[in-house]
């Protein structure tokens, strides 16, 4: 899918009258099957552009288009079947605590499935369908895990299902919010070029925003740097320098070097205790 923004602003609904856009005069064109990472300090709008290109945040000037269409434009029922052709991952995936995991990843596909198929897959999901998640989960390292509660998995195993959850979907868009807060370093770069290069391997347009920066110069060709709402830069990864770097975290320095966790703590084993 092919991005366009004309000097977007947005705000969200519930801001202060007096505060700023989440984002203002942002002018930035991504090509279909392009891969570019938003970096930048806390509060710099890198959600708020996720959103807005998710078409849940509406600009209050300025223009989006997604393949030439301004969705805001299109009716309701043309705009919802516009926001079946996008991926949006959160960084804290939305997964019910009793549900299984096998569910959680086919979740993905539920765009593109009828009401009838999803309420079916619930009880009996089709054997190809498993297949699928079952690979989906295999390439993040979690093919044991098929047929475990979601909440018996630690945040680094929950966080790689929300992101298992894109190899189903069939979005042209991936929009992927920060996701590698909890996973460690090792698993966290093999999961960030795993999305890359699926996402280039089927031709869809991916925009992830990081806050280690280091992962994202290296597994992305394109960065995009945002400050204040603001677009500060918007270059090869390769002259991302540290000129540049100091320029967008002035301030905000202990985030440029932020480490990434450590290793993923397994999930709290229930505590036995007895009474005499
Ligand atoms: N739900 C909301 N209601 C009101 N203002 C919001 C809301 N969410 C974000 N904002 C404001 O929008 C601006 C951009 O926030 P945003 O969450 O997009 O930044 P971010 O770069 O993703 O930050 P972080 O790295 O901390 O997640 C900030 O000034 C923030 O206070």
């Amino acid at each position: 899918m092919r991005v366009d923004l004309q000097a977007l602003h947005t705000r969200h609904p519930a801001a202060r009258r007096e505060a700023p856009d989440a984002l203002a005069d942002l002018s930035v064109q991504i090509q279909t099957g392009e891969a570019v990472a938003v970096i930048g300090p806390s509060g710099a709008g890198k959600t708020s552009l996720l959103h807005a290109l998710a078409c849940a945040l509406p600009p209050t000037a300025g223009q989006m288009l997604l393949d030439g269409q301004d969705p805001w434009r299109l009716s309701e029922r043309a705009r919802h079947a516009l926001r079946g052709r996008l991926c949006l991952l959160p960084q804290t995936p939305p997964l019910p605590p009793r549900q299984r995991v096998v569910h959680a990843v086919l979740a993905g596909a539920l765009p593109r499935w009828s009401l009838l198929y999803s309420l079916a897959s619930l009880f009996y999901p089709r054997a190809s369908d498993v297949q699928a998640a079952a690979t989906a989960l295999a390439a993040f390292d979690l093919a044991d895990k098929l047929w475990e509660r979601v909440d018996r998995l630690s945040g680094g195993e929950r966080q790689r299902v929300g992101l298992a959850r894109a190899l189903l979907s069939q979005g042209s868009l991936w929009l992927v919010d920060e996701p590698l807060s909890a996973l460690d370093p090792t698993r966290a770069q093999a999961a960030l070029q795993l999305l890359v290069n699926q996402a280039q391997a089927r031709g869809v347009t991916l925009v992830a925003s990081l806050h280690h920066v280091e992962l994202a110069l290296a597994a992305f060709p394109r960065v995009i740097g945002l400050r204040a709402g603001r677009l500060l830069f918007d270059l090869p990864a390769a002259e991302v320098n540290d000129a540049r770097l100091q320029a967008l975290y002035a301030q905000h320095e202990q985030e440029l070097h932020a480490p990434l966790p450590s290793p993923e703590p397994d999930p709290v084993a229930p505590v036995a205790m007895t009474c005499r």
